[in-house]
């Protein structure tokens, strides 16, 4: 204490007549009072408050009334200076990072798992502070990357096994277009679509900008009695993709699918003939998805006939440029695609895709093109008898004529 009062009585000295060896003193002392006490106390009576540092208690003082309120740079020391210095450059680092994810998952830049979650930080900051919400709402206004989630202007709404995964991934590379990497599957489940219902839908969409359309792919909704009437509900100018196949082709695509996930399945023409009625099974839901126009009917009774496009499977896998082309005209989005874009991958047997940014080629996956069993030619032809009214009446509907029917 004795040292403290000789401190104090010290307090008119300027700072610069201060010996180190009292500072030090006063450091000592300093940081043996705890920060409650030296303020209970107060300054000693008589001590002016113009000379805070000579007061045992200046450390404190000084932070409170010139430090917080960074009015005095002497007392921004070397020590404080480094700190924030570093702590601003992580700040500005980060701030940096989530911007650049958030153009990457706008489309700006390339897209991956790490970069969605850096994304998905960004969005939690953004819900979670909302004075940075709108400011990060300002930058965008100003960068025109307003971004969101969308319900899609096109769905590739069949059939199973018809190629929609290919028209898919071709329209993916489209700066125009974005879509979910997954099959949604909502308007063929009751129970998604009433647990979770369609907001859960609108964020299964990858985010969009203004001039981009989102797109989706699930082959099921087509055989789907209320997939029709539900997407007409949520957005009734839904534009909508159909690739038809030849139905004993798409058949057999669906029999190596279901073969290869349950190898247990009797052979194809067991399982395709009921052994009962000698007859074509149609009691396998897959046998009934190739009797195209036993669905359509209900498409078009919800649908106008021109936000339907029909895609011939065929047609695709041997022309897929020219296909591609009208899809474009059909979605009105601007015309992209270029021969370069693809190119036929002999192996796979149909045409893959050279991504232009890098050169690199890019082919479906090996759930696609799988080798297909040889069926005996008198089984051909019970399917080809079983499917020809079906098809019948598909030209007729549709005012077509497909190779197959
Ligand atoms: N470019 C192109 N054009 C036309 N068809 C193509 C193309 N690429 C792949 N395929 C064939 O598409 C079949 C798979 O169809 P899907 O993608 O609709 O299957 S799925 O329903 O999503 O499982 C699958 O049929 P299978 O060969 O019988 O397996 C593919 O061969």
């Amino acid at each position: 204490m004795k040292m403290i009062e000789r401190l104090q009585h010290n307090s008119n000295k300027s700072v610069g007549a201060y010996s180190e060896r009292d500072s030090k003193e006063l450091r000592n002392a300093n940081s043996t009072f705890s920060l409650r006490e030296n303020f209970s106390r107060g300054p000693p009576s008589g001590e002016t408050m113009h000379a805070p540092v000579y007061f045992p208690t200046t450390r404190h003082f000084l932070w409170m009334t010139k430090c917080v309120g960074m009015k005095s740079r002497k007392c921004i020391s070397r020590s404080h200076i480094m700190p924030a210095v570093v702590l601003m450059t992580v700040v500005c680092v980060l701030f940096c990072i989530i911007q650049a994810c958030s153009l990457s998952h706008a489309g700006q830049i390339g897209r991956n798992s790490s970069t969605s979650q850096l994304y998905s930080l960004r969005q939690y900051l953004v819900r979670n502070f909302k004075g940075w919400s709108a400011q990060n709402d300002q930058i965008r206004r100003l960068t025109m990357v307003k971004e969101q989630n969308r319900f899609p202007s096109c769905i590739i709404f069949g059939v199973s096994k018809g190629g929609t995964r290919a028209v898919c991934e071709y329209l993916k590379l489209h700066p125009d277009v974005v879509a979910p990497s997954d099959e949604i599957h909502f308007y063929d489940n009751l129970t998604l679509q009433k647990e979770k219902g369609v907001d859960w839908y609108l964020r299964q969409m990858p985010a969009s900008k203004p001039n981009q359309i989102t797109v989706e792919k699930s082959p099921d909704y087509f055989q789907h009695p209320q997939s029709a009437r539900l997407i007409y509900e949520t957005n009734n100018c839904t534009k909508l993709l159909l690739l038809l196949r030849d139905p004993v082709e798409r058949l057999i695509s669906q029999y190596m699918q279901l073969v290869e996930k349950n190898p247990s399945l009797p052979a194809f023409e067991e399982w395709v003939i009921d052994p009962i009625t000698g007859e074509v099974n149609v009691k396998h839901p897959s046998v009934m998805v190739s009797a195209y126009s036993q669905y359509l009917g209900d498409w078009l009774s919800v649908f106008p006939r021109d936000q339907i496009h029909i895609i011939e499977s065929d047609s695709l896998r041997v022309h897929p440029l020219e296909e591609m082309k009208i899809v474009e005209e059909f979605l009105k989005i601007r015309p992209y695609f270029t021969e370069g874009d693809f190119y036929f991958n002999v192996s796979r047997g149909f045409y893959c895709n050279r991504i232009r940014a890098t050169g690199k080629t890019k082919c479906l996956g090996k759930s696609k093109g799988r080798e297909h069993i040889p069926v005996k030619s008198e089984i051909l032809e019970r399917l080809h008898k079983f499917y020809l009214p079906y098809n019948q009446e598909l030209n007729r509907i549709l005012k077509m004529k497909f190779p197959w029917s």
